[in-house]
């Protein structure tokens, strides 16, 4: 059996190159740009007023009053030419007329007629932003940076209105067993509702790919070697369950038939230790184990970054340190991610893991926070000794 570490690597290299397509600016959140966009021009394009007021040059201060000759808006500029002892009333975000070096506050001016006073120039601030100084044309938002709504922003002002972005992966799902009815469906003797595919699902949106569920497929080769054929066309092919050694455990065997190239087939990682990953036509393919928690630790652990890997993104999953909040025994030989809650602590969070692990328990995976890894060998902890975890989001 190979390490954590090494199967993520193996899975990873099942990742073809990103491909690019093209979106309007307002579908793009959430996306990946798949090539540098350079902005098409300078922001702000001009010197603007940061504050409604005047714009006067500073030589002029301590010179008697200013004649006020002319306004300047944002979107309508003054294009005449002011000289020495003359000032211009500006609004924020106005292109500061030439010829002047700083926009007074009108709470610090008094006003009559056309005359103006500063009577406050204590903070000496120019109130001015010089033309380039959020960024210059050219200035480039590079590939592989996951599009939020503050790039979504600063694209748009780059005037940029579609963008490059990574194809998402399209995810085919199938999970399988005898056993499974959709939800919704009244089970029969000895069923139970089939949970695993909607909550893979979820975790391949939320990774940026695109879930197509097939139907349930039941425990025969021929029902998975039809719904296998289902999946054609798809980047990647997601099974759950039938991953294990019982006699009706048949993803591996009929997946081989149908030309599976096999990465890997078990795992020292608990849970998840019957995971399975290859090539599978020209899709990469990784078999789940049926276990609803197994499922999904290891659809966190390999197939959202793979997932995230196909559409260029870079790696932001390393773990995080707490502080632990009880003892544990020594560690097996599988790495172990325990399920666990997070509390506030003096320095570092701390972390409790949940009383029973067992990997059939949705209700303790909901109700966690975190997975607290536990390396494989790792020796007996006591209360207070770091540890490494992964937060489950919200
Ligand atoms: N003799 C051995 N038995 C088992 C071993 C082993 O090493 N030797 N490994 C155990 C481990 S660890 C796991 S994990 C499971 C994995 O088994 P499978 O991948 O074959 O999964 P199934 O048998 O199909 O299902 C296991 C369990 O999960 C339920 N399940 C399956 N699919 C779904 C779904 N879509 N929604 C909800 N629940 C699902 C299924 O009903 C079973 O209860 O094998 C152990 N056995
Ligand atoms: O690895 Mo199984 O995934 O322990 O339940």
């Amino acid at each position: 059996m190979i390490s954590v570490a090494e199967a993520l690597a193996r899975v990873l290299s099942l990742a073809p190159p990103p491909q690019a397509e093209e979106v309007p600016l307002d579908q793009a959140a959430g996306r990946v740009l798949a090539r540098d966009v350079a902005a098409r021009l300078t922001q702000p394009p001009f010197d603007s007023a940061s504050m409604d007021g005047y714009a006067i040059r500073a030589a002029d201060l301590g010179r008697g009053p200013l004649r006020v000759v002319g306004e300047a808006a944002a979107g309508r500029g003054w294009t005449g030419t002011a000289g020495a002892g003359e000032a211009v009333r500006i609004f924020t975000g106005a292109p500061v007329p030439d010829g002047f070096d700083r926009v007074v506050m009108q709470e610090q001016v008094s006003r009559d007629g056309d005359l103006i006073t500063v009577h406050d120039d204590a903070s000496q601030k120019s109130n001015i932003r010089p033309q380039g100084i959020d960024f210059a044309a050219g200035h480039a938002v590079t590939a592989g940076t996951f599009l939020t709504a503050r790039h979504i922003g600063l694209l748009a002002a780059m005037n940029i209105d579609r963008v490059p972005v990574a194809r998402r992966p399209r995810v085919a799902i199938l999970a399988g067993g005898d056993e499974l009815v959709p939800p919704g469906t009244p089970p029969g003797p000895g069923q139970i509702i089939s949970s695993n595919d909607l909550a893979i699902a979820a975790l391949v949106a939320e990774a940026g790919g695109l879930p197509q569920r097939l139907p349930i497929a039941r425990d025969t080769s021929e029902s998975l070697r039809e719904s296998l054929a289902a999946a054609e066309g798809s980047d990647l092919i997601v099974t759950i369950g039938g991953a294990s050694v019982g006699d009706h455990d048949l993803v591996a065997p009929v997946a081989a038939a149908l030309g599976m190239r096999q990465e890997f087939y078990k795992i020292r990682m608990r849970p998840g230790k019957p995971l399975m990953a290859g090539r599978l036509a020209k899709a990469a393919m990784i078999g789940l184990p049926g276990n609803p928690v197994s499922a999904m630790v290891c659809a966190m652990i390999f197939m959202q970054p793979l997932i995230r890997a196909m559409q260029g993104l870079r790696r932001d999953d390393e773990p995080l340190r707490a502080r632990l909040a009880t003892e544990l025994p020594p560690e097996g030989d599988r790495q172990h991610y325990l399920r666990a809650r997070l509390a506030p602590g003096p320095d570092l969070p701390l972390i409790r893991p949940a009383d029973d692990q067992d990997s059939s328990l949705q209700s303790v995976l909901a109700a966690s926070d975190a997975l607290l890894i536990r390396p494989a060998g790792d020796p007996a902890r006591k209360p207070g000794e770091i540890v490494e975890f992964i937060p489950l989001g919200r």
